[in-house]
């Protein structure tokens, strides 16, 4: 099955570079199909104007709703359909995971809507909900211009997990965050040569013994996540399994 990927941004080009690399390819051998649009063809004055000053106050602009439902219109349809995912990437979003990941991989559209200044019109977020499975996400806590690179993240985070995608899904498995490594971070990794610049690759690696360099690995990717990232860790990550 293909997935379908659309952009909606006042900087569709920023999308010029799923062309290329792995996204590229999976383009062409057609297990995604990607559309960039300009918010501003749904606008209709001379200006092309997609803001407008906040009710209420406050600095900044809102993006205008009208774009964005003439754009859903053209591009998604009138009629509601919950197999199409809509992604608002936000920094009051929920934080994005690999777990959501793995769940859009399976997603047949999947529609990218880029906001930029302080934001959009919320009743865009509120009708995009009552027609289709909204998602409301952040990268981190920190804030971003516009939401494109956001989507671009996203969009690799997902399409790697599309079946057929990854030539080697093995190398999938154990990655950090993925359930083949319990959520734990993972450990290190080395190859030639064995020594680099008075810096040698951990012997138990060399041993060729398969158990050790298991055992080397499991402690090293609960070291790390101990150090690194305490929120990942539960109490029984200390305790040897
Ligand atoms: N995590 C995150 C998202 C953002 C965005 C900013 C503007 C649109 S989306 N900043 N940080």
């Amino acid at each position: 099955m293909t997935m379908r990927l659309d952009y909606l941004s006042i900087f569709p080009a920023y999308f010029d570079v799923l062309d290329i690399s792995l996204l590229g390819k999976a383009a062409v051998n057609g297990l995604v199909e990607v559309h960039a649009h300009d918010l501003r063809d749904w606008t209709h004055d001379r200006h092309r104007t997609v803001d407008d000053t906040p009710c209420g106050g406050g600095a900044g602009m809102v993006m205008k709703p009208d774009p964005w439902g003439e754009a859903f219109d053209e591009i998604i349809g009138t009629e509601p359909d919950s197999s199409v995912h809509v992604i608002f990437p936000s920094p009051s979003g929920a934080p994005f995971t690999q777990s959501a990941a793995q769940e859009l991989s399976s997603a047949v559209r999947i529609v990218f809507c880029c906001g930029r200044y302080e934001g959009i019109d919320h009743r865009v977020i509120d009708y995009a909900r009552s027609m289709w499975t909204v998602h409301e996400v952040s990268l981190g806590d920190y804030v971003l211009n516009g939401g494109e690179v956001a989507a671009l993240a996203i969009t690799e985070a997902v399409v790697r997990l599309v079946p057929g995608f990854m030539g080697n899904p093995e190398s999938l498995a154990e990655e950090s965050f993925s359930a083949g490594q319990d959520g734990l971070l993972e450990y290190p990794l080395f190859t030639r040569p064995v020594s680099w610049r008075g810096l040698d690759v951990p012997e138990v690696l060399m041993s060729g013994h398969h158990g050790r360099i298991a055992k080397w690995r499991r402690d090293e990717s609960v070291r790390l996540t101990c150090e690194r990232r305490p929120d990942l860790t539960d109490s029984d990550f200390g305790v040897p399994h």
